[in-house]
C-alpha cells in the first residue's frame, strides 16, 4: 500500500442508504484511506437532514476526514477520486406510481421490473448521464460506481451514450444472495465462494459455486434452496421485512424450473407474475413500506443525532450493500483484480448472446476498471429469457433517445409480464401522464 488517501463523493447524498455507506467507509478507512467525503444531491433540504448527522459521525470517528455537502455540481464534483451514484429520479412519489399504475391494470408493479422498471429507467437515464458529465468536467480522472436503478436500463444507456466514460454499473442483489449461501453452508462469508454467474441485471443465474479448494457446493445449496429458497431464518433474518421474506422463500419455486442453476430472486416477477399480483395490494406497495420503515428510521435517527450533537450511540450499522462498494473502490484503487460482478457490455462474455447486450457477469476489478470473464453459452431457457428481456431494455433506451411512443409501447408489449399490447397501451398511457415532468415528450 502507498500513502494515497481518496476523496469520495456520494451523489444522492439524501438517500436512505447514505448513513450505512458512510459507516462502512469509516470502518474500512485503513483498507481504503479517505481524505475527503462529499455529498451531492439536487434536493438540498432532504440531503441536509442526512448530511448534518453524517458530519457529526465523521467528526467523531475520523476527524482527519474533511466533510462537505453541496447542491452545486462544480463544488461537489471537483477534487473527487470516486463517485458513488445512488439517485432516485422522481423519488418515492414516482416509485409509488411505478408500482401502483401497473397493478391497477392487473400487472406486476415493481421498482425495476416490467412497466414500472421501464418508467423508472426513462427518468434515470438523463439523471445519471448528467452525473457522468459533471464528473468528467470537474474530476476527469475519477471513477463512478453507479447503483442508481434500474441498473440494466441505465447501463444500456451509458454503454450507448457515454461509451468511454469511467462508469461501472453494479448491483447488490447477488451479494445479498451469496451472503445467504455462505450462511446456509456455515462458511465465513461470501468471499469463500468461487462462482460462475451470468444474465442481465436482476435477471441472472449461478451455474457453478465452489469453495477455495475446488469442492462443488452446488449440491448442498440446491438441496437447501429446493425447500427453503434463500431464506436462512433465525438470527440471520431477524430484521428482514416480510415482503423480502416472501421473495427469498419464493426462490424455491424459481429454482424448480431449472434445477441445473441457482436463480436471482428477481426472476420470480417474470416467472410467477400471477402469483405476485395475487399477493400485491394496489393501494399499499413496497414504497409505502419503505416510507413507513426505512425512510422513517433513517431520517428519525439522523434527527436524533443532530439533536444530541453526537452519534456515539447510533443504531446505524454498515451493511452488505456498502461493503461491496468499498471492496470495488479498493480493487480499482489498488489494482487487486478481485473477482466481482458488474453490469457491462457483453462483447462475448455470454457467447450466444448479442455482443451489444448489457449483461451481468463476473469481472476482475483493477486500475483500468472491470475486465469481464467469459461465461460460455447460455442454455436454451436462459437464452430465450435473456434475449427477450434485453430487447425490452434496448427498446426502452431507443424510446428515450428517439422520443418514440411506439418504441416504448413495443417495450411494454414485449415485456414478459404484460399480457398483451392492449394492456401495455393502457398502462403506458397512464404512465405518460404520471411522468410528464420527467420523460421526453413522446411522438
Ligand atoms: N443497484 C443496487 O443494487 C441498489 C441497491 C439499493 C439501492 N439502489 C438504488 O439506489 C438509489 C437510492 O435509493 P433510495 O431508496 O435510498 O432512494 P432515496 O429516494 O432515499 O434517495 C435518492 C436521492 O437521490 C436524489 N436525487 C434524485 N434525482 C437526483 C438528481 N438528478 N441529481 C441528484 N440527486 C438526485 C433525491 O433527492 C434523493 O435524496 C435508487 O436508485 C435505488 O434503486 C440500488
Ligand atoms: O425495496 P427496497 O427499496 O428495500 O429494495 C430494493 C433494492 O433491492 C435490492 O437491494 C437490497 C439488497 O439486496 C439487500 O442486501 C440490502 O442491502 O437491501 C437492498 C435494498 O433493500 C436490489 O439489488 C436493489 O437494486 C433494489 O433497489
Ligand atoms: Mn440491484
Amino acid at each position: 500500500m502507498d500513502d494515497r488517501k481518496f476523496s469520495v463523493l456520494i451523489a444522492g447524498g439524501g438517500s436512505t442508504y447514505t448513513p450505512g455507506i458512510v459507516l462502512t467507509l469509516l470502518e474500512h478507512i485503513k483498507k481504503f484511506p479517505l481524505r475527503k467525503l462529499k455529498f451531492y444531491d439536487n434536493d438540498g433540504e432532504r440531503q441536509k437532514k442526512i448530511a448534518d448527522a453524517c458530519r457529526i459521525l465523521v467528526k467523531e470517528r475520523a476527524p482527519e476526514v474533511e466533510f462537505e455537502a453541496s447542491t452545486n455540481p462544480e463544488e461537489a464534483f471537483s477534487d473527487v477520486d470516486f463517485v458513488m451514484a445512488q439517485i432516485r429520479v422522481g423519488k418515492y412519489a414516482m416509485r409509488s406510481q411505478d408500482e401502483k399504475i401497473p397493478l391497477k391494470h392487473g400487472v406486476v408493479g415493481q421498482e425495476t421490473t416490467g412497466p414500472g422498471g421501464i418508467a423508472y429507467g426513462l427518468r434515470s437515464i438523463p439523471g445519471v448521464i448528467q452525473l457522468v458529465d459533471y464528473m468528467e468536467k470537474y474530476s476527469p480522472n475519477a471513477w463512478m460506481l453507479n447503483y442508481s436503478n434500474p441498473a440494466a436500463i441505465v447501463a444500456e444507456a451509458t454503454r450507448r451514450l457515454r461509451p468511454n466514460s469511467k462508469i461501472i454499473n453494479i448491483c447488490d442483489m447477488p451479494i445479498d444472495i451469496m451472503d445467504r449461501m455462505a450462511a446456509i453452508l456455515n462458511l465465513k462469508d461470501r468471499n469463500e465462494l468461487v462462482f460462475r454467474y451470468y444474465g442481465l441485471n436482476h435477471f441472472g443465474w449461478w451455474t457453478d459455486i465452489r469453495d477455495k479448494t475446488g469442492k462443488d457446493l452446488m449440491p448442498a445449496l440446491k438441496e437447501y434452496v429446493s425447500k427453503n429458497g434463500y431464506w436462512v431464518g433465525g438470527d440471520y433474518d431477524k430484521n428482514t421485512e416480510a415482503s423480502w421474506e416472501e421473495t427469498f422463500k419464493m426462490a424455491a419455486d424459481v429454482y424448480a424450473l431449472d434445477p441445473t442453476t441457482l436463480p436471482n430472486t428477481y426472476l420470480k416477477y417474470y416467472l410467477y407474475p400471477t402469483e405476485v399480483v395475487k399477493h400485491s395490494d394496489p393501494n399499499y406497495t413496497r414504497t409505502d413500506e419503505v416510507e413507513a420503515y426505512r425512510q422513517k428510521n433513517v431520517f428519525g435517527e439522523c434527527a436524533r443525532i443532530v439533536k444530541n450533537g453526537s452519534a456515539k450511540d447510533t443504531n446505524f450499522v454498515s451493511d452488505q450493500h456498502s461493503t461491496y462498494i468499498v471492496d470495488l473502490c479498493t480493487a480499482i484503487a489498488y489494482d487487486t483484480k478481485q473477482r466481482m460482478l458488474a453490469i457491462i457490455p457483453n462483447e462475448g462474455a455470454i457467447s450466444n448472446i448479442d455482443p451489444t447486450a448489457t449483461v451481468e457477469v463476473p469481472c476482475l476489478f483493477g486500475a483500468t476498471g472491470a475486465e469481464r470473464i467469459a461465461m460460455g453459452k447460455a442454455a436454451t431457457f436462459q437464452k430465450g429469457l435473456i434475449t427477450e428481456q434485453n430487447s425490452v431494455e434496448k427498446l426502452a433506451v431507443d424510446a428515450w433517445e428517439e422520443h418514440s411512443y411506439t418504441k416504448l409501447w413495443e417495450a411494454f408489449s414485449l415485456c414478459k409480464i404484460v399480457p398483451d399490447a392492449g394492456v401495455a397501451k393502457d398502462i403506458l398511457d397512464d404512465m405518460v401522464v404520471a411522468n410528464k415532468d420527467f420523460w421526453p415528450e413522446l411522438k
